[in-house]
């Protein structure tokens, strides 16, 4: 155990470091597994706050497992002294921790930025971040109805109810089922994306006999949903510079049943006058902390400056790209201003032929809209957080 969280507190995944741990001690109970996995994604996940709690600014991993079992989670000091093999107990601080950073077990510079962008909402903000998000499945709409989607499901034993913002969402109750093993997901009835996700998707607005345009279409995620929504028809082109993710993309395509769609290893040309583009630009993906223990402990500053230029040379691509009258999405699953708005700013100085109009005007509740963009965040909508612009070509000129 020590061991295992040493390395997940010297920047090692999480994931990967559970996985191996657990590969190499086959023989430990159920029991046993349950309480490795919970040890080392809470250590991950609360190690400023133990910190504060043990006064110290470089505890060992068994001080750390000691506060958190007798600190955080309440077991009598006794118990946690010996299950976290230690000698004697630790003596712990009370009292609330001084600052948000530590509160809510973040580096510094990264409450700082929350607190930047967010303002008197940034405590419950980052109260979200350290709560799991839950699993969440969009419904694939050319096979069949969100209603009759979880019916499907209760008779495979697993329990869903609507989510609520993305007309396709349906959220897992109960205990993590193993979808993979459910026949309703090999038949292509659906995939997990999260609702704020969808929601990007959704604001493409697809249409059947349409060309549309995934510039940054990864493996591929979005790309089954426009699919879904033009029912394979038209053309549907995904782009991405990741040749591996491009080919888990063709895989999953032809799984789902979609045969228009069309791999492009190459950036496609102006002369494509797409209908519409989605871009859904690579990011600092503060909005999806909550995915991960140990996410933003592997964070830098300059992640919050890295992407800015990139993400300004995909938004003009994808100007070049869509024909006059046609709509370009952009899209990130970050929240911070100099990757989403000023980004949105520069293309619109730089491409007056451009405007921004209401996403999702007549479908998009208006609570995931702020200032004519979507913005939807754990604390506000239980999503995680994405910004999207919605921007149109001119006809004229
Ligand atoms: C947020 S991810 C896309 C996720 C994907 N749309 C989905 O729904 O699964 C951003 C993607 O942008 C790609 N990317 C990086 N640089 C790019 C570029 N210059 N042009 C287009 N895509 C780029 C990355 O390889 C990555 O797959």
């Amino acid at each position: 155990m020590s061991e295992a969280l040493a390395r997940v507190l010297s920047g090692d995944p999480a994931e990967r470091v559970l996985d191996r741990t657990l590969r190499s001690h086959r023989d430990l109970s159920r029991e046993g597994r349950q309480a490795l996995k919970e040890a080392v994604f809470n250590v991950g996940l609360w190690r400023r706050r133990l910190g504060f709690l043990l006064d110290s600014p470089d505890p060992s991993p068994a001080q750390l497992l000691f506060a958190l079992l007798h600190g955080l989670v309440g077991v009598p000091a006794s118990d946690a002294t010996s299950w976290a093999g230690l000698a004697a107990p630790v003596p712990l601080r009370t009292g609330t921790p001084p600052s948000l950073a530590l509160r809510a077990s973040l580096p510094d510079w990264l409450a700082e930025h929350f607190v930047r962008e967010l303002g008197t909402e940034a405590e419950d903000f980052c109260a979200h971040l350290n709560v799991p998000g839950p699993i969440t499945l969009r419904v694939n709409p050319a096979r069949i109805s969100r209603e009759a989607l979880a019916a499907r499901l209760a008779s495979e034993g697993v329990t869903t109810r609507p989510g609520a913002w993305s007309p396709l969402a349906l959220h897992v109750d109960g205990a993590r089922p193993n979808l993979y093993a459910l026949p309703s997901l090999r038949e292509g009835l659906f995939e997990v994306q999260d609702e704020g996700s969808q929601l990007l998707g959704l604001l493409v607005e697809a249409r059947p006999g349409e060309t549309v345009l995934d510039l940054c279409a990864g493996a591929g995620g979005k790309t089954l949903q426009l699919g879904a929504a033009m029912k394979d028809s038209g053309r549907l082109l995904a782009y991405d510079p990741d040749a591996e993710r491009l080919d888990r993309l063709q895989q999953r395509a032809s799984r789902a049943g979609l045969t228009r769609v069309q791999v492009l290893r190459a950036p496609p040309s102006p002369g494509l006058n797409a209908d519409r583009v989605l871009a859904d630009a690579p990011c600092s993906e503060l909005g999806s902390l909550r995915r991960g223990p140990d996410l933003r402990f592997r964070l830098t500053p300059d992640s919050l400056s890295r992407y800015t230029a990139i993400q300004r040379d995909i938004l003009a691509h994808a100007g070049d790209v869509v024909r006059p009258g046609g709509r370009v999405v952009y899209a990130t699953c970050t929240v911070n201003r100099a990757e989403n708005q000023d980004v949105v700013a520069d293309f619109l100085r730089s491409r007056p032929d451009f405007q921004a109009v209401t996403p999702g005007a007549g479908w998009l509740p208006e609570a995931c809209l702020q200032d004519g963009f979507l913005f939807v965040t754990p604390h506000r909508h239980g999503t995680d957080g994405f910004f999207a612009a919605v921007l149109e070509r001119g006809t004229a000129g």
